[in-house]
């Protein structure tokens, strides 16, 4: 059914998403905007950062929204360009983990329940929604909509994309089990509105979503509308109730845990030797880094909940 105003989107495409998926997903999307009688540019590169360039050319052309298709990788990229700018931002859900999506409460595993709920939300107002702003230590900005880790998960993450083998997601399953067994619990300074808490920490993460991982509940109460960012650290624990606690994190059943805690503020300050930061499922740099939250820089075509 032809929409009500026609626009002119970007579909970005992320061939390598959920190891393929993202390729499968992209063409009823095109097709599905272009019956509505919208005015598609769909892009698709080798690489993320052709991609990015390929994006952002587009977008100075003027457009009215970007739709990626992909997982939280794919997310970032479009949050990068498009923070804190009048340009909408759609997501296919067809990446591993999806936990932007999850939260804004978009399908997951269903493409046309996707593209559907994207075509409808094009006829409404758009939902405002928070965006992380991090600053790293050589002043380089960088958005995200989810969550920026700095702890265990980020060094898996690191050490997945440097693992050329498995190719599946038991590539981050691989990548766990290995820095389990060299982890040792890490010491941050957290600063929280210009208050310093000096710990000793397995996870540190900077939320604006609730979760990472493909559905980790880590800050279960986060939202993406309050202005705040959730802080969550779980604190200096032996291995066994390390990892004891995952099963727990995974239902957001975490919360009042006395090795866990979670505290909001507006602007964060994460330092430690030798720490590397992902948001978004994306590498940031090494620490420290400033994040701070930009209240309704986003502008996201999901339901509001
Ligand atoms: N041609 C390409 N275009 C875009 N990204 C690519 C491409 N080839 C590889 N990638 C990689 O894909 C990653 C992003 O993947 P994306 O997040 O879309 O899917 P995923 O990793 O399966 O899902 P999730 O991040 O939700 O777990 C980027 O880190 C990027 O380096």
């Amino acid at each position: 059914m032809p929409s009500t105003t026609p626009l002119t989107i970007i579909v970005a495409i992320n061939p390598r998403a959920a190891f393929g998926l993202g390729l499968e997903a992209a063409p009823p999307v095109v097709t599905a905007l272009e019956e509505a009688g919208h005015d598609v540019t769909a892009l698709s590169m080798p690489s993320y950062d052709e991609l990015r360039e390929a994006v952002a050319a587009e977008l100075r052309m003027g457009a009215d929204a970007l739709v990626v298709v992909g997982g939280d990788g794919m997310v970032s990229l479009g949050v990068n360009l498009i923070a804190d700018s009048s340009v909408r931002l759609g997501i296919i859900p067809s990446g591993t983990g999806n936990d932007v999506a999850r939260a804004l409460g978009l399908p997951l595993d269903n493409t046309e329940a996707a593209i559907r709920m994207l075509l409808a939300e094009l006829d409404h107002e758009p939902r405002r929604i928070d965006a992380g702003r991090v600053t790293a230590a050589d002043g380089t900005v960088r958005w995200f909509a989810g969550v920026l880790s700095a702890g265990f998960d980020a060094i898996v993450n690191e050490r997945a994309n440097h693992m050329a083998w498995p190719r599946g997601p038991r590539r981050y399953t691989l990548a766990m089990v290995w820095e389990l067994l060299w982890f040792r619990p890490i010491r941050y300074r957290v600063t929280i509105d210009g208050d310093p808490v000096d710990t000793k920490g397995m996870l540190v993460s900077v939320s604006n979503g609730t979760s990472i991982g493909g559905g980790m509940l880590i800050t279960p109460d986060a939202q993406f509308d309050d202005g705040l960012l959730d802080v969550f650290i779980v604190g200096s624990l032996p291995k066994l109730r390390f990892i004891r606690l995952f099963p727990l994190v995974f239902k957001g059943r975490h919360v009042g845990n006395p090795a866990v805690t979670i505290r909001r503020g507006r602007s964060i300050r994460l330092e430690s030797d030798d720490v590397v930061a992902y948001a978004d499922g994306e590498r940031i740099g090494m620490l420290p880094v400033e994040v701070e939250v930009r209240p309704g820089a986003l502008l996201v075509l999901a339901p509001i909940l």
